[in-house]
């Protein structure tokens, strides 16, 4: 008699929801997001990272939630590195447990993630993650946001701070002329978006189906202009 345990399920369901957003991963890349699931779980009983508790709700509103936003930022990056763009730098910002930078980290490992917040153990969290899973292109940042000044590529947040806060607070870090802000979010936010400052566009506004969950989810791609 096979036993199937409570992590078999997991890795099962994970697989499945790589599949269902038709996303190549490898073995190694699935490994990667379980051992960081196990990260998540030892680690918020000591740094309160998250308030989602339960194993199987981390895998579907954080796991698999981030997962639906890597086809689009894959997408993105691959269009940077057609116009000659090197070495892609995304900032995740109010990263917290690392969602969604760690995940973007472990499935686009072309692409150098800084995740940053205010709180230090977030952000010592991170840099333990970087380290236990072996991704070298992941990086913990303990500032505020508002403080950073180096050039990204892409700025990432979800469940971080209304778009026209996320914006104007993470400006100075974003490069120019090609840089983009990627927000994850709920509902579409059609009230943030009216009060987006002048100089702001919307280019793009992607709808995501995460998998496992039933819940309206959407990308607001957003540049300067
Ligand atoms: C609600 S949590 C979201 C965490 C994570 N992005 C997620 O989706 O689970 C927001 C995070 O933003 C961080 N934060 C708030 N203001 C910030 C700022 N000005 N700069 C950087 N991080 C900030 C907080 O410490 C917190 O960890």
């Amino acid at each position: 008699m096979t036993v199937v345990t409570g992590n078999d399920r997991l890795h099962q369901q994970l697989q499945a929801g790589a599949e269902a957003l038709a996303l190549d991963l490898n073995e190694g890349q699935i490994g990667q997001l379980m051992d960081f699931l196990a990260l998540l779980q030892k680690w918020n009983k000591v740094y309160n990272l998250t308030a989602v508790r339960d194993p199987q709700e981390m895998m579907t509103h954080h796991l698999l939630d981030s997962l639906a936003a890597v086809a689009p930022l894959r997408r993105h990056v691959a269009a940077l590195v057609g116009e000659g763009r090197g070495a892609v730098r995304l900032l995740d910002v109010g990263s917290g447990g690392g969602l969604p930078g760690v995940v973007f980290a472990i499935c686009c490992p072309e692409v150098d993630v800084s995740c940053v917040d205010t709180v230090g153990k977030k952000a010592a969290f991170i840099q333990q993650a970087a380290v236990a899973l072996k991704l070298r292109n992941l990086h913990g940042v303990h500032a505020r946001v508002e403080t950073l000044a180096m050039p990204f590529d892409i700025i990432s947040c979800r469940a971080f701070a209304s778009l026209p806060d996320f914006v104007n607070w993470s400006r100075s870090a974003l490069a120019a002329p090609h840089g983009v802000w990627l927000a994850m979010k709920g509902k579409h936010p059609e009230d943030e978006m009216a009060t987006l400052p002048a100089d702001v566009q919307v280019f793009h506004v992607e709808q995501l189906v995460v998998p496992g969950l039933d819940a309206e989810r959407c990308i607001i791609w957003m540049k300067p202009v």
